[in-house]
């Protein structure tokens, strides 16, 4: 088993395999009965922005600074990221993650060594399943992740989304879970017990994340802090999307015997002056 020092210094941005695996082992993770084992993995600014939302950058790069080519940080919080997807069985995003990234062509590892990891270490699959959740059903179906043939991609909703994209001709691989909206707990379900997802990596914004954190469903996050402070809006006077929209710290609407989330630090990590990373176990108080 790997050592995993909780404060370290990552040797290099373009931080290396045996120093991944120590920071985002497995080993000893206990999946769940009725559910997969579930991560969330975000990019946030210190005041919790996770997307600049504006005109020509409604995706997450400019958060990790991925535009600036003297952040070496950058690359780290990149290989974090598609370390998760190599891990993982499956990977979910949501509608609007399709719809504010309309060319990237989906959720699977982009370097060869973790690719090799994940198909000769972990024996499996070429690529997570891609899993998009939506409850308007509004997915831009010609996106390139529908064209991939190398990507087996499952669309969940509930009646609602159904309806709306049987009406646009889509019907194959779309899993209806709840009746108007997607039932959370049931989605976790059918993942684990139809799909064979024992490990599932939450690559959303913060609106999905947040639900699923109100329901104790999420069993660890990892962020990437980065150093940049945004404010609240963007240069139209809109609310920029941030990483915790919907916790709602209102013992009172909690599910019966789930406490608020509280996070229970696993892993610190450093590489250059502009980001944290922090790997923690959610515990529900
Ligand atoms: N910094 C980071 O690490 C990341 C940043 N981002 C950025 O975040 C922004 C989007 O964030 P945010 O608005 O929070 O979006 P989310 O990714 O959380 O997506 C919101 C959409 O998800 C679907 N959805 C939300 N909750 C539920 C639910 N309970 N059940 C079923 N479907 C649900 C809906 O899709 P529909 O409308 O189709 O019904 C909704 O519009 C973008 O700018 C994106 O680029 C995204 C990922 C990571
Ligand atoms: N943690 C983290 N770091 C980043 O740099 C990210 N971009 C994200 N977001 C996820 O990555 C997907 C691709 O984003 P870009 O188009 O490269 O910005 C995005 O869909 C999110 O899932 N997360």
């Amino acid at each position: 088993m790997t050592s995993t020092p909780f404060l370290a210094v990552f040797t290099s941005p373009e931080v290396q395999l045996p120093e991944l695996t120590s920071y985002l082992s497995l080993d000893g993770i206990h999946v769940p009965n009725d559910r997969p084992y579930v991560w969330q993995n975000a990019v946030t600014s210190l005041d919790g922005v996770i997307g600049l939302a504006e005109i020509g950058c409604t995706d997450a790069g400019p958060i990790a600074m991925k535009h600036m080519e003297q952040v070496k940080g950058s690359l780290t919080d990149w290989r974090i990221l598609n370390f998760g997807w190599a891990c993982a069985d499956g990977v979910l995003v949501t509608g609007a993650n399709l719809r504010n990234e309309p060319e990237f062509d989906g959720w699977f590892t982009r370097f060869q060594d973790l690719q090799n990891y994940r198909q000769t270490n972990l024996k499996s699959p070429d690529h997570p399943l891609q899993i998009i959740v939506t409850n308007s059903g509004e997915l831009p179906l010609d996106h390139p992740v529908f064209q991939r043939v190398d990507l087996k991609v499952l669309i969940v909703t509930g009646g609602r989304g159904s309806r709306c994209l049987a009406e646009r001709g889509k019907s194959e691989n779309v899993v209806v879970c709840g009746e108007d909206v997607v039932d959370l707990r049931q989605l976790m379900k059918v993942l684990k017990e139809s799909y064979q997802i024992q490990t599932l990596d939450i690559s959303t914004g913060g609106a999905f994340a947040s639900d699923c954190l109100n329901l104790g469903l999420i069993d660890e996050v990892r962020y990437t802090l980065s150093g940049q402070i945004c404010g609240r809006v963007n240069s139209q006077n809109q609310q920029r999307p941030v990483l915790f929209p919907n916790v709602r710290f209102n013992w009172v609407d909690r599910p019966a015997g789930l406490g608020n989330p509280l996070i229970h630090y696993l892993g610190i990590r450093a590489v250059d002056e502009h980001f944290v990373f922090v790997r923690g176990r959610v515990e529900y108080r």
